[in-house]
This record gives C-alpha cells, structure tokens and sequence, in this order.
C-alpha cells in the first residue's frame, strides 16, 4: 500500500514522508490517533479543508506516529488533585560515543558514516535519526539505507513531558524529571522513576551519573538531606535506604540480590515478609556511601555495546518515616517510599554481539522489559476501556511482581526514556519511541498514599497477595531450571504458579494441605499409642515373670519366716533378730529408725540388673528375706507384726544398730561354693553372680547366687540349697564331697554352730540371741566366708542366717524340739542335705555356766559391726579332719580373721564346741 501522507495538517511545515504503509502488527497507540484528532481543538478549524482519505488511513494505520507539534495533543501538565498524567521523559544521548569498544561496532559506525557522506544527505547531523523539535517533541529519522530498504519515514513524537537534548546537564535533568519527585516524597508522597531504554543509552548515566556528573540518585539524596538540613523538620523524619537487583545468571531463574548491606541473596519470601533490608542514613555522605558500595556490587558486564553494561534491574528504595517522639510518631507527615529503578537495557543481539551466557542474559532482560510495557500497555488500555480487564501481566517477571502497584496505577510512576540518536540506533530508538510514547497517557486517579502505614506493609502489599506460595514454586523452578541444560530463556512457571487464585480458592488449598497434615499426624499419634501398649503389655509380663523369679527365689525364706513370726515366739525372735541385724526393729529406743532403713535394701542379679530383692511387698509378704538379711518392709506388717517389732524395740538392744552393708557385701564377695578340686574352678564363679546393693548408699550388700534355677543359693549369711535342681556336676561334687566327709557345709557348719547359740524368746535367754549373732561358716577350701546356712524350704525346718537361726519349731524332729524346749540351751540345726541319707546335725551347746559378764563383753563386742566375716574354713576343714580334741583350744590361722581372731583368740573354744566337735567326729566316722 505505497502511499504518501503529510502529517497533520495542523503542522504544514513539517511533512513526514512515508512511502510505506506502516506495518499493521505494530498497533502500539493505535488507540490514540483517533483521540489525537478529536482533542485537536483546532480540527475544526479544518472543516472546509477537503480531507485526504489517504491522510485518513494513515491516520488510522499509524497511529503510532504521533502529530508534530501538536499542542493539543501534548499530555496536560501533572493535574492537581488526585488525577495526573505518567509523565514521560526523553533524554537524547550525546553522539560521541566513546564506549563502543567492538571493532564490528566501530566497522560498522565508520561504514555508516561513510554512506551518510556519500549519500550527502540533507540532514545537516550526519549520523543522527533522531532529533529534539522543541522541549515536548521529537523527530525521528530513518536512516536512507532503512528508508529505501524498508521504506521507513521520519516519525514525529510528542508529547513527552521534557525533551533533553544531547547537551542537557544532570542537574537539568534532575530538577525536571526528579525534582517534582522529590517534592512530593519529602511531603510524604510515594513515586517511582523508572528509566527505559537501549542497551548503552545512558540509563545509569542519568539514574547514578558519575563523581563528575552526579546523577538523578545522588542528587535526589542531597536534596533531601539538604531540604531536611534547613528545616525543623530535619530531626522529624528518618531516612532509610535499601538497594537490591533482580538478576538473571545465564538467563535461568530470578535472583533478588540485596546490595544495600551484604549483597546476600534474597527470596521472595523475604521480600515479601520483610522486604528489603535497609540502611538508615542520616546525611548525604552516608547515603551516598550506601548508594555507592551498590553499584560496586551490581552484575554488570562488558558487551558491544556497553563497555559496562547492566545486566540487572536495579531497585533502590528511599524511605522516610516519621521519628517517633516519646514513643508516638508525629502525625505528619507520613511514611513515603520513593523508588527508583534502573532498567537494564533492551538489546539486539546483532548489536551487542552476546553470545552463550550473555545472550541468555539478554533474553531475560529483554523478557523483563517487554513484560514491563506490556503491563503499563494493559493499563493504559483498562483506562481507556475499563470494560477490558487487567491484564495479569505482571505475573510473568519478578520486577513486575514486585512493582505491581506502581504497574496498576496505584502509585505515581514517571518514565525517563534514554535513546541514542545516531543512525545505527535507529531500530532501538524507534521501537522504544513508538512502544514507550502512549504511555503518557497514562492516568493516576485517586492515588492513596498510605500515609499511617508502616513501610514495611506497603512494601509487603506491593506483592500480590497470592504470591506467596507461588513464590515458594517459583523457586523450586528455579531450581528445576538451574539443573537443566540451560536452554531455557526465562523463568518458567506453570499455570499453577502464575494464574490468579482467589483468596477463598488459597484458603481452601491451604486447609486442604493442614487436614493432610493433621491426618498424618493422627496417625503417627495412633501407631505411637499402639506401640507403647505393647510395650506395657511386654513390660507388665516381664514384671510377672520377674516377680515369679523373685519370688522362685525367696519364697521358701519367706515362707519360712512368716511362719515363724506367726507360729512361735521363739521363730520369730530369731526372725526379729535377723531383722534387727538388718536395720529393723533396734531392742533399744535409741534405734528408732532402724525400721526405715530396712526398706532401702534391694537385691540385684548382676548379670541381668534385675531387681531379685527377696522382698515381699504385698499383704503377704511384708516380710522380706535377702541373702543375708531380713528386710522388712514396716507398712505392710499386720498389726500384730508392727506391735511385735515395737515390743521388740523396747525390750531389746540391738548391738549393731546400723550394720555395715558394705561389710556385708564384703562378705559376699567372699561367699563362694568352692569347688573342691581345680577341674571346678568355674563354680565358684557362677556363684558370684547375684549382688545385694544398698539403694540409699549404694553399697554391694549382695548375698546370694544367680539365678534362681542356679539351684544353689549362696546368701551372705545363708546357703540355700535346692537338690533337685543342682548340676549333676554340682551334684557331683557335693556327692564326692560327702564321700570323702570333707563337704564345707557339713564341715563349716558343725564347726560354726560350735560356736553359735540360740537365742530363745524368753527373757532370760537374751544371752543366747546374742550369742546366735556370732554364728559363722566358712569355707575350708577356699577359705571363704559363707556365714551360715538357711534352710529355705518348709522341710528344711531350720533357717541359718548370718547371724540367726531361724527354726520352724513345727516341722522340727521330736528330738530337735525337745532339746529346744528343754533349756533352750542347745539348738538344733538341722541342715537339708542333698543327699538324704548323709544328714549333718549340729548341736550347739551353750556353755552352760557361762559368766554373764562374758556373754556382756561378747554383746558389746557384737554391738559393732562386723566388717569382715573371717573365713577360717581351711582351718576348720582341717580342724575337722584331724578333729583332735586336744586342739580344742587352737586358735585359727585365717589371715583374714579380724573377729574370729578375736572370738577364737580370746574365748577359745567353748564347751559347746568341744561337744559339737565330738559329735562331728563321730558323724565322719560313721
Ligand atoms: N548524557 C551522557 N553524557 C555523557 N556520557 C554518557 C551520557 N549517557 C551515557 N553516557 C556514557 O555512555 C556509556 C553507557 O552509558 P550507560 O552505561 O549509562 O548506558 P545504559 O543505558 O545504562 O546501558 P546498559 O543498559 O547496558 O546498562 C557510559 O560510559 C556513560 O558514561
């Protein structure tokens, strides 16, 4: 459609020639050229001029060439009130282009300018395409080469709110552009600038300018500060500022870097929650030292066509806010957020020369910036019909996420467009002219400055509000993308992430996710619940069973000494006596508390830590046997126990009040079955197993053998033994051990019960209780000490203690009991053999006659604790081989006999020994 047009013929002297129709893809303001007429007010002036049909169609078919000169369509000034005008700048680089580092670029500027001469065109600038008509317009000049090769036209814009020639200063520019700004923040308006333009075109020149030519950032600062310097309102505001970029590497995903501080990452997370981190600045030099240490840190990178180029969107944020004064902030003015932002510049490839990473660098720039018009695009087209929707652009960049606000015409925006005039910039210049010029028409409409809000909310509200999740995907695909091959331009998010969710939508998507959340959670809790039901069940059977063990362990003493407590008073003194040994029931009133310690015994199997306590806690029981003691546990005895005790503690006189657990773990250390020959070395071991501790001091008060099928039960004071359940090797031993006459029972307990009394209840034998005390067995052959036997079993009759006997009088021979009721002198000891047809008795004669005074000197002897338990065994055994009663009055030799040493050294032998001796030797020669 080859025509010729003149411009509108408002303007005759200007005629814009276009030999091509303009290309009908290109319909940027085509919305505008209508109105331009129509807002002509001079058009009707040219009612009688016949309209050219053909200026019609050019009229519609380039509308984006705006009429020169048109005052009328010339955007009015900023309205006062809540109305005004995008105002949008132009600002004419220099043409001196001193960075155009590429050979290819200077080729290609040479050949250039070369053809300009030869051409001898009648554009007076050589090279130039685009020159400024007045302060509101320019003229834009395609190239000869473009015009006969594309049949492009010289094009005329107008309207912007200021034309800077190439020759216009920074402080003009500042004062034009920033100035009105600035005004409005410090009056407590928030507005954003934003310069657009080709890579190269002097968008950061203007924004930061240089040390020689500081630019729209630095002046601005000392405006403020400066402002703030003369006025009372300087110590009434604080002025923050925070700088970050939106930056691509290698065009994969968004990166928000903050420059103000450390230059750290951020997410949009943070961006959203917190926002920048800022720096307060109190002056300009501080300010500026902020603004500076930034653009050190910008990504920035040589190309073709800029020897530093920008390959991010840099965001800088100047903040004031109201001090708060006594804690309350002055009531004007308000917060205010001015944003400036330094675009990074649209780029040809052929131009640039990018290549791999920085081409990909360019496409994101590129993308960012197309996507940044097409948003203001989409809102000067919802103004003009607002029956058309927002479009959603802004979803699609980072930086228009995040400026979505100033996007939607709900803050100021003003535009500075930087274009290079020369002819190799036509292409640049005019799309950038042809896409940014509508822009101006822009309207802001009851702007609300939100003026008693924190900055921070502001900040926050310029996200969308159903960013937040999206954001969270959006990095994941950054991610995604950052492990790829790299192919990819530009962030790309699914429609998931991009599209709109409504709020009620969120919520329930959110809801959805916690009862997810939840459910798991419940289950988790259910499995838990149930495992720890199993647990109780297995714990509840393993008490059973350890209680079985305890009570496989200790029932027959038990048994035994209920039955003495309950059927006579003689069983249950020695019951009591073995009590009292134990910290219960002190005879004197000085050992009160004797009862209480008793409960803190507790006896353990050291192999398997478990509680083997022959203790009894239940109704019962109350009455509790360990291996060397009696623990009675006080708040169970009936009545008739409890008075008992009481009686006794009145009546008697404890001599050891507070016996040694150690003493007594001593002794069971020492209390082994000793095998007899060296093949069982190993019994001995197995014996030593079980452990009594004392819970309160921690002592090893241990007594007895390891497990309860162990069979054989050594307790400190007692050996228990179950013949049924021996070893055959067990077994064997204590067979052989008959045979040859040399058992350490049978030996050991004759020789101790030589030495042992019985006491019996009645007042007059407290002499032989205390004598009972001193009973001792030890081993011949090991020279152990295994201080007496007990007999557990109901049969058995006869229950030895450390330092009782403990006699069932029911179940004692006739002859056995005869001999106790005759004079309670003598005792019968009838121990349980294993085997039934070599039975050992031991009868003890008190030595009759006796002088009080020595069995007084033997209580205050026993009144102190025993440490050690002699083992005089190997002398006993050999004492009993030889059983030469002329060496009745030989002292022992055991090494470790402390209080045998004594007993032996000082009594001697007792009459009562001398029998038992005789007795034993007629048992080894039968
Ligand atoms: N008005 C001007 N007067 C003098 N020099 C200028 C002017 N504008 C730009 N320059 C110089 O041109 C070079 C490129 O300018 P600048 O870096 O500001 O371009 P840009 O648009 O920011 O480019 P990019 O988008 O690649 O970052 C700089 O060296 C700058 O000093």
């Amino acid at each position: 459609m080859g025509m010729e047009f003149k411009s509108p013929p408002l303007c005759p002297a200007m005629v814009t020639v276009r030999r091509n129709p303009p290309r009908k893809a290109r319909a940027t303001p085509s919305t505008t050229a209508p109105d331009s007429t129509k807002q002509n007010p001079s058009a009707s002036k040219l009612k009688d001029i016949p309209r050219c049909p053909l200026e019609e169609l050019l009229h519609d078919d380039t509308p984006q060439i705006p009429s020169v000169a048109m005052p009328s369509s010339i955007p009015s000034p900023p309205e006062n009130g809540n109305s005004e005008n995008l105002r949008v700048f132009l600002r004419i680089k220099p043409l001196i282009d001193t960075n155009v580092s590429s050979k290819k670029n200077k080729a290609t500027e040479t050949r250039s300018k070369l053809k300009a001469a030869k051409n001898n065109d009648t554009n007076k600038k050589e090279g130039i395409c685009l020159v400024a008509n007045d302060s509101h317009s320019v003229t834009l000049s395609p190239p000869l080469s473009l015009q006969d090769s594309k049949r492009l036209k010289t094009e005329v814009y107008h309207g912007f709110s200021h034309v800077f020639s190439p020759d216009s200063s920074q402080k003009e520019i500042y004062e034009k552009v920033m100035d009105p700004l600035v005004s409005d923040f410090i009056s407590g308006k928030s507005g954003m600038l934003t310069a657009m333009g080709p890579t190269g075109s002097g968008k950061t020149h203007t924004i930061f300018g240089c040390p020689r030519e500081p630019g729209i950032v630095p002046l601005t600062l000392r405006r403020i500060f400066s402002e703030t310097d003369g006025s009372d309102s300087k110590m009434s505001r604080s002025y923050y500022i925070s700088m970050l970029e939106i930056y691509s590497d290698r065009g994969k995903g968004e990166r928000i870097i903050d420059l103000s501080t450390d230059g750290a990452d951020l997410c949009s997370q943070q961006l959203t929650n917190k926002g920048p981190q800022e720096v307060m600045v109190s002056d300009v030099v501080q300010a500026e030292c902020v603004v500076a240490r930034g653009m050190l840190k910008r990504t920035t990178a040589m190309t073709n066509a800029n020897s530093q180029s920008s390959r991010s969107q840099c965001i800088i944020h100047i903040r004031s806010s109201p001090k708060m004064i006594s804690g309350k902030p002055e009531v004007q003015p308000s917060c205010a957020v001015l944003t400036i932002v330094d675009l990074a510049g649209a780029e040809r490839e052929k131009r640039t020369g990018n290549q791999g990473k920085q081409l990909l660098e360019s496409n994101f720039i590129n993308n960012t910036s197309m996507v940044f018009s097409l948003c203001l695009r989409s809102l000067l087209e919802h103004q003009k019909n607002p029956k058309k929707p927002l479009q959603k652009h802004f979803q699609n960049s980072l930086l228009t996420r995040y400026l979505r606000d100033y996007l939607e015409g709900k803050r100021r925006i003003t535009l500075i467009l930087t274009v290079k005039p020369g002819e190799h910039d036509y292409l640049d210049t005019s799309y950038l002219l042809r896409q940014s010029s509508p822009y101006m028409k822009i309207k802001f409409n009851n702007i609300e400055e939100p003026s008693n809000l924190p900055y921070q909310k502001r900040h926050n509200h310029m996200l969308p509000r159903t960013e937040q999740p999206k954001r969270r995907k959006f990095s994941n695909v950054d991610a995604v993308i950052h492990e790829g091959d790299g192919a990819i331009d530009k962030p790309v998010l699914e429609p998931s992430d991009c599209g709109p969710l409504s709020d009620k939508a969120y919520l329930l998507k959110m809801l959805g996710e916690y009862k997810k959340k939840l459910q798991e959670s419940e289950n988790e809790v259910f499995n838990l619940q149930e495992s720890l039901q199993k647990e109780k069940i297995r714990s509840l059977e393993l008490e059973r069973e350890l209680q079985d063990l305890k009570s496989s362990c200790s029932c027959g003493q038990i048994r035994v000494c209920d039955a003495v407590i309950d059927q006579s008073s003689f069983s249950l003194l020695d019951c009591q006596s073995v009590n009292q040994r134990s910290q219960i029931s002190p005879r004197d009133e000085k050992n009160n508390d004797h009862s209480e310690e008793l409960k803190h015994l507790l006896v353990t199997d050291n192999s398997s830590d478990a509680d083997v306590t022959a203790s009894l806690e239940h109704s019962e029981s109350m009455v509790c046997f360990s291996q060397s003691t009696i623990l009675v546990d006080s708040d169970h005895l009936t009545t008739e126990r409890n008075k008992f005790l009481n009686e006794e503690k009145k009546v008697g006189a404890h001599p050891s009040p507070n016996p040694k657990i150690s003493e007594l773990g001593s002794v069971n250390q020492r209390s082994q079955i000793s095998p007899r020959d060296e093949k069982h070395d190993d019994h001995s071991e197995e014996l030593k197993h079980l452990q009594v501790t004392d819970n309160s001091s921690g002592a090893d008060v241990t007594a007895s053998l390891e497990h309860s099928e162990s069979m054989v039960c050594f307790s400190q004071s007692t050996i228990l033994v179950d013949s049924d359940h021996l070893t055959t090797e067990q077994n064997k031993l204590l067979n052989e051990d008959k045979k040859v006459g040399a058992h350490p029972f049978t030996n050991l307990k004759i020789s101790e019960l030589g030495r042992s009394q019985i006491s019996p209840r009645d007042e007059k034998n407290n002499g032989h209780f205390e004598e009972l005390k001193y009973l001792q067995v030890t081993d011949n052959f090991s020279d152990a000490d295994i201080t007496a036997a007990s007999l557990e079993h109901s049969e058995s009759m006869v229950c030895f203690s450390q330092s009782t006997i403990l006699v069932d009088s029911d179940h004692l021979t006739t002859e056995q009991n005869k001999l106790l009721n005759e004079d309670k002198k003598e005792v019968l000891c009838r121990r349980i053999s294993l085997d039934e047809n070599v039975e050992s008795t031991t009868i003890e004669n008190i030595a009759e006659g006796e002088p009080e005074q020595d069995r007084a000197t033997k209580t205050e002897k026993l009144g102190k604790p025993r440490r050690k338990l002699q083992p005089a065994s190997s002398l006993l055994l050999k004492e009993i081989s030889g059983l030469n009663l002329e060496d009745e009055n030989e002292k022992p030799k055991g090494n470790r006999a402390g209080e045998r040493k004594l007993s032996t050294g000082e009594r001697g032998r007792s009459q009562g020994s001398i029998s038992l001796l005789k007795l034993i030797r007629s048992n080894f020669h039968n």
